[in-house]
C-alpha cells in the first residue's frame, strides 16, 4: 500500500474503501454536522446521530445537511447520547463511534465501560494525526487524551498501538521520538529514562514494527537542522513520524499548539479498542473532523482485513 503522507490523501483513500456507518455521541454542534455533512457528500460514511433532536435537525438545516428520521436518535442528556452512540457500536449498528460536543471524560467513559465498553484486552490510547505546515509528513502525537500519567508499561502498549496505526496508513517502519525535555538520560527526570529504556527495547525486538530512538527534545525530533546544532546522530532525529510524549499535560499542550499557533488540521483516534473510535477537541474545525472520519474508514477496512 502507498503511504499516505497527507491528511487529503487518507480522504482520497477513504473514498475508495467501503463507507461505515458512524454513531455520533452528541451530535448536536455545527462543526460535527458539516463533518457529517461533508462525509455523507464524499460517501464515506452513513450515521446516527444520538443528541438532541430538535438541536440536531436545526443546525442540520443550518448547514445544508438533509437527515431522514432514523438518522436522529433522540436522547435526553450526554451521558445517554454518549451510551447509546456506544451500545450501537457494539450491537453491530454502527462500525464506530465519535464524539461529539461533550467532554472527553464522559464519552470515554462509556468506551472504556467493562461490561458496555469497546474494549479488548489491550491498553486503550489516543493519537492525533497533524499535518504540520513546513513539516514533511505526517506528524503523530501519542497520548494527547486519554492516558494521563501512562506508567513504562503503558507507553510500551501506546506504541504498539500507535505502530500499528501508522501500518495501516502504510507506513511500515515508522520514525518514533520519545519526547523529554532534555536529549540526554537524566536519573532525575524519568521520562528521559523510560525513553531511553523503550529505545532499549527496541533494539532488543521486544517492541518491534518501527525505529524508535529517544530521550528527544521536540526540537531534534522534528528538526534536522536543531539535530545536527546539538550534535546528535540519529535515524530518526529530524525526521520523526510519531512523537510519544510524557504525559497527558505533554501531549495535549503541543496538540492545541499545533492547532492554535501553527494552524494546522489533524484527525484523532483512540486505538486499542474494538472499533475505530472517533475524538477530537470540541472546538476542532470540521475539517479535522472530517479528516477524523476518513482516518477512521481506514483503519475499519485495516482491521477487518489484518
Ligand atoms: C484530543 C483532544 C481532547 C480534548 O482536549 O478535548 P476537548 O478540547 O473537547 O476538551
Amino acid at each position: 500500500m502507498e503511504m499516505i503522507k497527507a491528511l487529503d490523501q487518507a480522504l482520497a483513500k477513504a473514498e475508495m474503501l467501503e463507507p461505515v456507518t458512524v454513531a455520533v455521541a452528541a451530535a448536536e454542534d455545527i462543526e460535527v454536522l458539516e463533518a457529517v455533512r461533508d462525509a455523507k457528500k464524499r460517501n464515506i460514511a452513513q450515521f446516527r446521530l444520538f443528541g438532541d433532536q430538535q438541536h440536531i435537525e436545526s443546525l442540520s438545516e443550518k448547514v445544508g445537511l438533509e437527515l431522514t428520521s432514523d438518522e436522529v436518535i433522540h436522547t435526553k442528556s450526554h451521558l445517554e447520547a454518549c451510551a447509546k452512540a456506544v451500545e450501537a457500536v457494539r450491537i453491530d449498528r454502527a462500525d464506530v463511534v465519535m464524539k461529539g460536543m461533550v467532554h472527553s471524560s464522559d464519552f470515554l467513559r462509556a468506551v472504556l465501560n467493562k461490561e458496555k465498553g469497546l474494549r479488548t484486552g489491550k491498553v486503550l490510547s489516543h493519537v492525533a494525526v497533524f499535518e504540520a505546515p513546513g513539516y514533511d509528513r505526517l506528524i503523530h502525537i501519542t497520548d494527547p487524551a486519554l492516558n494521563v500519567a501512562p506508567t513504562l508499561q503503558e507507553k510500551k502498549q501506546i506504541l504498539e498501538n500507535v505502530i500499528e496505526f501508522c501500518h495501516s496508513l502504510g507506513n511500515e517502519n515508522p520514525k518514533i521520538a520519545c519526547l523529554a525535555a532534555v536529549e540526554v538520560v537524566n536519573p532525575n527526570m524519568p521520562p528521559t529514562v523510560e525513553a531511553a529504556v523503550l529505545t532499549q527495547m527496541n533494539r532488543r525486538g521486544q517492541i518491534k514494527g518501527a525505529v524508535i530512538d529517544g530521550p528527544f527534545g521536540l526540537d531534534n525530533a522534528v528538526s534536522i537542522r536543531a539535530a545536527k546544532h546539538k550534535k546528535i546522530d540519529s535515524e530518526v532525529a529530524g525526521r520523526a513520524d510519531v512523537l510519544l510524549v510524557p504525559d497527558i499535560e505533554a501531549g495535549n499542550l503541543l496538540y492545541k499548539s499545533l492547532v492554535y499557533f501553527g494552524g494546522s488540521h489533524l484527525g484523532g483516534l483512540v486505538l486499542g479498542a474494538r472499533n475505530p473510535v472517533i475524538l477530537t477537541s470540541r472546538a476542532d474545525t470540521h475539517e479535522s473532523k472530517l479528516y477524523s472520519i476518513a482516518l477512521a474508514v481506514i483503519q475499519a477496512s485495516y482491521q477487518k482485513n489484518v
